[in-house]
C-alpha cells in the first residue's frame, strides 16, 4: 500500500457555465465530509470562465476542494490571442492545470514539445501540471501502448528536474476509452501505469518515482473505480463525463465504499 494520497479530479471539459459551476461545487461541498477529504484529494477542472466563481466559493466557504484549469499557454504574456497564461491561473490560486489532454493533442495539434513547454510554464508559476498521456486505438491494437505512452512521458518531462517532477501528476488515458464507455480493464490500466512508474524511476530514481501520482482516465464511473484503484500504480482518476454528476463524482471519491 503506497502512502500517495489519491487524487480524484473532475475534468468538466467544455461543460457548465459559471452559474452551473457554483451550483455544482456547492453540491460537492455539501456532500463531501472531512473523512472524504482526509482520504482523497478532490479537485475540479472547470472551463476558464468558471474559475473566478469557483475561487470565490472555495475561498469564501474555506472549502477543501482544489481547482485548476484544463490548459495554459506555453507563454507568460504577450500577443497570443485567446490564450491564458500560467501567471493568470496562479493569480486565481489554481492548484492544478492539465497539459496535453488527448483532446488538446487531437484538436489543437499539441505535440510532446508543446506539452513540455506547457509543463515548464506551469512550474514557472507554481501550478502542478497533470500531464496526460495515452495511446489511440490503432496503437493499442498493435500492442504498442507502453512504448507509445512512455515516449509521451519522456517528451512531456524533458529537462524537468527531479525537484519539480516529484510533484507532477501523470494521467494515463487510453484515447479509445475516453467518453466511449469502453473502460480499460484494471490490468490494462496497471500495465501502463506500472510502466510509467518504471520510466519515472529511470529518469528520477525510485524515491521520486514513488512519490509521483499516476491517475487513470477513461470512462471512470462509481461502478468501475474500485477495481481500477485497487491496482498498485493507480493513484487516482481523471474523470470526464461522470464528474458532471455531483452524486456520481462523490461516489467515485468514495471508491473504497463501492
Ligand atoms: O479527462 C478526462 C478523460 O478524458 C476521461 O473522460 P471520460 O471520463 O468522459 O471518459
Amino acid at each position: 500500500m503506497s502512502d500517495r494520497t489519491p487524487l480524484m479530479a473532475g475534468n468538466w471539459k467544455m461543460n457548465l457555465n459559471h452559474l452551473e459551476a457554483i451550483a455544482h461545487v456547492q453540491k460537492l461541498a455539501f456532500a463531501l465530509t472531512g473523512k472524504d477529504h482526509e482520504a482523497v484529494e478532490v479537485a475540479v477542472l472547470p472551463p476558464f470562465t468558471d474559475l473566478r466563481s469557483v475561487q470565490t466559493l472555495v475561498e469564501g466557504d474555506k472549502l477543501k476542494i482544489k481547482y485548476g484549469a484544463q490548459d495554459l499557454s506555453a507563454h507568460d504574456s504577450g500577443a497570443y490571442t485567446g490564450e491564458v497564461s500560467g501567471a493568470m491561473l496562479a493569480k486565481l490560486k489554481c492548484a492544478y492545470v492539465t497539459v496535453g489532454h488527448s483532446e488538446r493533442r487531437q484538436y489543437h495539434a499539441e505535440t510532446d514539445e508543446v506539452c513540455n513547454a506547457k509543463v515548464k510554464a506551469a512550474y514557472r508559476h507554481g501550478l502542478t501540471p497533470i500531464l496526460c498521456v495515452g495511446e489511440g486505438l490503432e496503437v493499442r491494437k498493435a500492442g504498442n501502448q507502453v512504448a507509445h505512452t512512455l515516449a509521451q512521458v519522456d517528451g512531456g518531462l524533458k529537462d524537468i528536474p527531479a525537484e519539480q517532477a516529484e510533484s507532477v501528476v501523470i494521467a494515463y488515458e487510453p484515447v479509445w476509452a475516453i467518453g466511449t464507455g469502453e473502460v480499460a480493464t484494471p490490468e490494462d490500466a496497471q500495465e501502463v501505469c506500472g510502466a510509467i512508474r518504471g520510466r519515472l524511476a529511470e529518469l528520477y530514481g525510485q524515491e521520486v518515482a514513488d512519490k509521483i501520482r499516476i491517475q487513470y482516465g477513461g470512462s471512470v464511473k462509481a461502478g468501475n473505480v474500485a477495481a481500477i484503484m485497487a491496482q498498485p500504480d493507480v493513484d487516482g482518476a481523471l474523470v470526464g463525463g461522470a464528474a458532471l454528476d455531483a452524486d456520481e463524482f462523490v461516489r467515485i471519491v468514495r471508491f473504497r465504499d463501492q
